[in-house]
């Protein structure tokens, strides 16, 4: 989850959504999340299919915004839940062995009690203010990057702003990863943008060895 793009339809600029994520894996993405607000479950599960079967022959793993069902159904690789989704336990409980959870935390108390989970990131939400989403909580900044780094003991994915100005102070204030949308939904060429945006990632890892 080094460079994780969330798909987000409305963001594409009306080009095809499947063209802008393989342009973007093309350009160095390392996951992708299927983020569907407002699609009906069938339209969701035959995204989600054709979706794992685009990302398959680059080993991209595929994770499902908020829905179990949906990831059984499409045999996608893991889900992504935030503090209003379906409680940790019983996702888990529902997902067959080796598939992974990825988990928003919006306070010290949600980093806290995710000690004990078994995650395959934990995402900072939001680490800067963003008109990709509405209704976020209050962002984290760099000092709370800091906190939770220093008292999580998992791979940390920032999200919300992340663009190709911060990435790279963002990598080196104690990030493993950033999510975006609009950094290479919104972008003319999403392969270009995802290029770049590795490169600032590999620029603040070189920063913090
Ligand atoms: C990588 C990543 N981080 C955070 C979120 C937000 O999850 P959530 O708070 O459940 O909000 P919605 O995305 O469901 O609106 C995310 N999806 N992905
Ligand atoms: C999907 C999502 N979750 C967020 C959170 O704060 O949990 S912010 C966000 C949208 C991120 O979009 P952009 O890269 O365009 O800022
Ligand atoms: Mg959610």
């Amino acid at each position: 989850m080094e460079l994780y793009l969330v798909t987000d339809e409305a963001a594409c600029l009306g080009r095809d959504l499947f063209w802008v994520v393989e342009e973007a894996v093309k350009g160095g993405v390392t996951m992708v999340q299927l983020r569907e607000k407002s699609l009906d479950t069938r339209a969701f599960v035959e995204r989600a299919k054709r979706l794992k079967e685009l990302l398959k022959p680059y080993q991209v793993p595929l994770i499902i915004n908020d829905r179990v069902d949906v990831v059984l159904a499409s045999d996608a690789d893991g889900v992504h839940i935030g503090q209003s989704d379906m409680p940790y336990e019983t996702v888990r409980a529902l997902l067959p062995p080796g598939k992974i959870i990825g988990l928003s935390a919006e306070t010290p108390e949600h980093v806290v009690e995710a000690e004990q989970w078994d995650l395959a990131y934990l995402a900072l939400s939001p680490l800067y203010a963003t008109p990709s989403k509405t209704d976020h909580a209050e962002p984290w900044g760099l000092t709370g990057l800091h906190w939770v780094r220093a008292n999580s003991r998992h791979p940390l994915v920032v999200i919300g702003g992340l663009n190709q100005q911060n990435t790279t102070e963002a990598i080196e204030n104690g990030a493993n990863g950033i999510a975006v949308i609009s950094a290479i939904c919104s972008a003319e060429s999403p392969r270009t943008a995802a290029a770049q945006l590795k490169n600032r990632i590999q620029a603040g890892q070189a920063k913090t060895v």
